[in-house]
């Protein structure tokens, strides 16, 4: 066997490890993710986003590529909105998908994604669901925020005082009844009309310095506390800044994707990798 091939990219900052694998060869077992996403010890990042042929993994798709998205502790995720912006851009510059329109399969559904000339990419997010509401605990501190379902779980909490002041190191608390396969908490500030300012702690994850569907939530959440369900906003996060569009039908999020190497797995560390225990 060949060495197995890998891209780095990243969308907002949002941070992934590639693995071309068009015919689902590849055993990714959690522990293998894991080790890759691992910051000192593999590659570092925020998730895996495995590349292959929805029809190798018997999934009906109207597109070609299936998402197959795993977070970096190992657990799998339904979506990934800068995920999906990254797979796009891989998908057009390795010739494996024209520039334009296309669709990429995700657990979530089918997501069409527009890749522009300028190297931005619009995904078609599908609806972005009030499900209801909940409350979290950071270092003491209880935020009542509104429930929204992107494909993946979501607790959207509008702050007064600076999301720049909270402290996301540790785990926040949430209500395992109302999320029992967890949650991504979100944390906004309405900086205007139109304008959000947020931070976002990622199941699976930890704190990131972006989440497409975190800001899709975050803008169905602002808007529906302002009596509404259909609006646009600009999102700033520490990792840059996406637009988002919410209407009833649907949610839009745009913003930049960006591969920033390649290479090759060592075959000796990547079985090292999934023996049990890991490395
Ligand atoms: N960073 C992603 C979301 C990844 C999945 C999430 N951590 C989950 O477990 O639902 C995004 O950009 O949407």
């Amino acid at each position: 066997m060949g060495g197995i091939e890998f891209l780095k990219g990243h969308g907002t900052q949002n941070d992934f490890v590639l693995l071309p694998d068009p015919s689902a060869r590849l055993d990714l077992t959690p522990e293998r993710v894991a080790a890759l996403c691992d910051r000192r010890r593999g590659l570092g990042a925020d998730g895996v986003l495995r590349v292959v042929r929805a029809s190798a993994l018997g999934l009906e798709s109207a597109g070609e590529w299936f998402m197959d998205y795993r977070n970096a502790d190992g657990s799998i995720a339904e979506m990934c909105g800068n995920g999906v912006r990254v797979f796009a851009r891989h998908l057009v510059d390795a010739g494996l998908a024209e520039q334009g329109e296309f669709t990429v399969g995700s657990r979530a559904g089918d997501r069409p994604v527009v890749v522009h000339p300028d190297r931005s990419v619009t995904v078609h997010m599908g609806p972005a669901t009030i499900t209801g509401t909940s409350v979290t605990m950071v270092a003491g501190r209880p935020f009542s925020g509104v429930a929204v379902d992107v494909g993946n779980p979501h607790l959207v909490t509008a702050l007064d005082d600076d999301v720049a002041g909270l402290d996301l190191r540790e785990q926040p608390e949430y209500d395992h009844d109302v999320f029992p396969s967890g949650v991504n908490l979100e944390f906004v500030n309405v900086l205007g009309e139109g304008a959000l300012r947020m931070r976002v702690h990622e199941r699976g994850v930890g704190e990131t310095r972006a989440c497409g569907t975190g800001t899709v939530a975050a803008v169905a959440a602002t808007l529906h506390l302002a009596g509404t369900d259909a609006g646009e906003a600009s999102v700033d996060l520490p990792g840059g800044r996406v637009l988002v569009t919410v209407e009833r039908g649907g949610a839009t999020l745009t913003g930049p994707a960006e591969i920033v190497a390649r290479g090759e797995l060592d075959e000796a560390w990547w079985a090292a990798a999934g023996a049990p225990g890991g490395l």
